[in-house]
C-alpha cells in the first residue's frame, strides 16, 4: 500500500521504516531539511537500536523515501499517518499546532480519497476536530477523507523492537471501511489488533502512560517511606513482583520518570479532566510525587554538604533513560541546574547523550559553577569530591566500587538509579546513598 508518514521523530520515522520493512511503499515527510538529507544518506537523526540497518535496507529496496515536499507526498497515498509532536504547553495542555499544520497541508493538497491516521498522542476528541478541520480546509470537496486513531506504544531505546513485536495494535475508527483499511495495513505484522471507537483509542493511550507513571510514583513514594522506616525498596519490589496481579515491570524506584511522554501525558490528562469538571486525583498524585522525586537526591546531598562551591562533582549519566540520547525532561537537567547554581564544578559523562547536553549546557562557566564533559568515566571520577548517578547505563553499572574509592578525592556517591549494592560500596570504603534503602 502507498503510505505517507508526517513527522520523522521517534514515532514517525520508526513507524515509516517498519511499514517499509513489512512491504509497504512509504514516504516520510518532515519540515526539517537537515533531517531529510541525513535520512536520504542512510543516517538516522535519532539514536535507536537497529534503526539505521532497517533504513539502509529499505532505502536500497526502493520502498522508503524521504522528502520535505509535502505537496507532492500528500497527493495520492492510501493513508497518511501523523506522527508530529504534541508537546506540553505552560498550562499542561497539549499543543496541537503541529497537528493542525499537517491537517491543513493534507486538506490543501490531497487529490484522492484517503485515510488520515493520527499516531501522535492527542487529547480525547482530537480526532473529531481533525476530521472537521480537514473538511473545512479541503480544496477538493468531493473527496472522502476519513480520520482514524492509532496511538503508539513504543518506548525509546527499543523503538524498532517494540514496533515489530508490539503487544497489540490499537485502532480507533468510526467506520467499517476505515477499520478494514487499517487491518490491511497491519496485516503483515501479524500482531493482535484491538479495535474500538476513536475516543476510546485516544483514551487508551493516556490511560496506559498514566498508569505506568502512577506505578513509578507509587514505588517512589513507598521508597521514600522505606528510607524513613528501615525497609529496603529493592527487596520490597522483588517481593511484590512475584504477584502476577502486580507484575514485575515498572517497579523501579529512582529519581522519577522523565522523557518526552510520561511527564506531558500525565499533565495533559489532568488538564482534560479539569476541563470537564473532574479531578483526576490519582494522576495528580503521580505528578506531585514525581516533581519532588526528581531533585530528592540533590537535597539529600545538600543536607550532607556545607556547600557545593568549587567542589568537583562527577555526574554519571545524562539521558532520561539508557538506550537513548533524548534529554526531554531528564532528571539530570534539574539536578545539574541546581548544582551549577550552587557553585559546583561538574565533569559529566554519558555514552551517547553528551553532545545533546552540550547544546543545553555549553562547556564553561554557568551561573556560579562550571561544567565540562568527558568520554571517560575514570576522568569524571578522578579527584572528585562527590559523584551523582542519574542514568543506569551498562557502562556505569560496570564501574567497580573500588574505582570510586581509588579515584575520588572523597569517595561519596549519590545513586539515583540504585545500581550498586550498598554493602559492597561500604566494604570498598565508599560512602554511598541511593533511593529507598
Ligand atoms: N517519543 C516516544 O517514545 C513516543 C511518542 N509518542 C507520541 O508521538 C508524537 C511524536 O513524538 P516524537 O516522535 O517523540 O516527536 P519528535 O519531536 O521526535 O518528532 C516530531 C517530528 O515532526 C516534525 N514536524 C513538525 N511539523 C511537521 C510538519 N508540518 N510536517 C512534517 N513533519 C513535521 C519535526 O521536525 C520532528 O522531526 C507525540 O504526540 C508523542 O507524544 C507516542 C509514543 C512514543
Ligand atoms: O508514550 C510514550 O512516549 C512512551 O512512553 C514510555 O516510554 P519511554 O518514555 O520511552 O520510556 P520508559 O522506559 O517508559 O521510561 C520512562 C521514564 O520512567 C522511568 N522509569 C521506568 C520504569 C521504572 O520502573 N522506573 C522508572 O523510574 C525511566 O527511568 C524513564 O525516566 C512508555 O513506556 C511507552 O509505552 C510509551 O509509548
Amino acid at each position: 500500500m502507498k503510505l505517507v508518514v508526517a513527522g520523522t521523530g521517534y514515532v514517525g520515522l520508526v513507524a515509516g521504516v517498519c511499514f517499509a520493512e513489512k512491504g509497504h511503499d512509504v514516504t516520510c515527510v518532515d519540515v526539517d531539511e537537515n533531517k531529510v538529507k541525513l535520512m536520504e544518506s542512510g543516517v538516522s537523526p535519532i539514536y535507536e537500536d537497529g534503526l539505521e540497518e532497517l533504513m539502509k535496507r529499505n532505502n536500497a529496496a526502493g520502498r522508503l523515501h524521504y522528502t520535505t515536499d509535502y505537496k507532492s507526498a500528500y497527493k495520492d497515498p492510501d493513508a497518511i499517518f501523523i506522527g508530529v509532536g504534541t508537546p506540553e504547553q505552560p498550562d499542561g495542555s497539549a499543543n496541537l499546532s503541529y497537528i493542525a499544520t499537517v491537517c491543513r497541508q493534507i486538506a490543501e493538497n490531497v487529490e484522492k480519497d484517503c485515510l488520515v491516521v493520527v499516531k501522535s498522542t492527542v487529547p480525547v476528541g482530537t480526532n473529531d476536530h481533525v476530521e472537521q478541520f480537514i473538511k473545512d480546509f479541503l480544496v477538493r470537496k468531493e473527496l472522502h477523507i476519513e480520520v482514524a486513531s492509532n496511538p503508539e506504544f513504543l518506548a525509546q531505546g527499543s523503538a524498532v523492537h517494540d514496533t515489530l513485536h508490539a503487544a497489540r495494535i490499537i485502532i480507533g475508527t468510526e467506520s467499517e471501511e476505515a477499520e478494514k483499511l487499517l487491518r490491511e495495513i497491519y496485516e503483515p505484522f501479524q500482531l493482535p489488533i484491538v479495535a474500538m471507537n476513536r475516543r476510546s483509542a485516544e483514551m487508551t493511550k493516556y490511560a496506559c502512560n498514566d498508569f505506568l507513571a502512577l506505578k513509578i510514583s507509587y514505588m517512589n513514594d513507598i521508597a521514600n517511606l522505606c528510607e524513613k522506616i528501615g525497609a529496603n525498596i529493592e527487596d520490597v519490589a522483588k517481593g511484590m513482583s512475584y504477584d502476577a496481579r502486580i507484575g514485575a515491570n515498572f517497579l523501579k524506584a529512582g529519581i522519577g520518570y522523565g522523557g518526552s511522554c510520561f511527564p506531558k501525558d500525565t499533565k495533559a490528562l489532568k488538564f482534560q479532566a479539569h476541563k470537564v469538571g473532574y479531578r483526576l486525583r490519582t494522576v495528580e498524585a503521580a505528578v506531585d510525587v514525581n516533581a519532588d522525586q526528581k531533585t530528592a537526591l540533590f537535597y539529600k546531598a545538600s543536607n550532607r554538604m556545607i556547600s557545593f562551591e568549587h567542589l568537583k562533582v562527577a555526574v554519571l549519566g545524562l539521558a532520561f533513560k539508557p538506550g537513548t540520547d533524548d534529554l526531554r525532561e531528564a532528571p539530570s537537567i534539574d539536578n545539574i541546574a541546581l548544582l551549577l547554581k550552587n557553585g559546583a564544578d561538574i565533569v559529566a559523562y554519558d555514552p551517547v547523550a553528551m553532545n545533546n547536553f552540550k547544546k543545553k549546557f555549553p562547556e564553561g562557566v554557568v551561573e556560579k559553577g562550571t561544567i565540562s564533559y568527558t568520554n571517560q568515566i575514570e576522568e569524571a571520577l578522578k579527584d572528585a569530591n562527590i559523584c551523582f548517578i542519574f542514568t543506569e547505563w551498562k557502562e556505569i553499572r560496570k564501574v567497580k566500587p573500588e574505582t570510586f574509592k581509588q579515584l575520588m578525592r572523597t569517595p561519596l556517591a549519590y545513586d539515583g538509579r540504585n545500581i550498586f549494592d550498598p554493602e559492597k560500596m561500604k566494604a570498598a570504603g565508599v560512602e554511598y546513598y541511593s533511593i529507598g534503602r
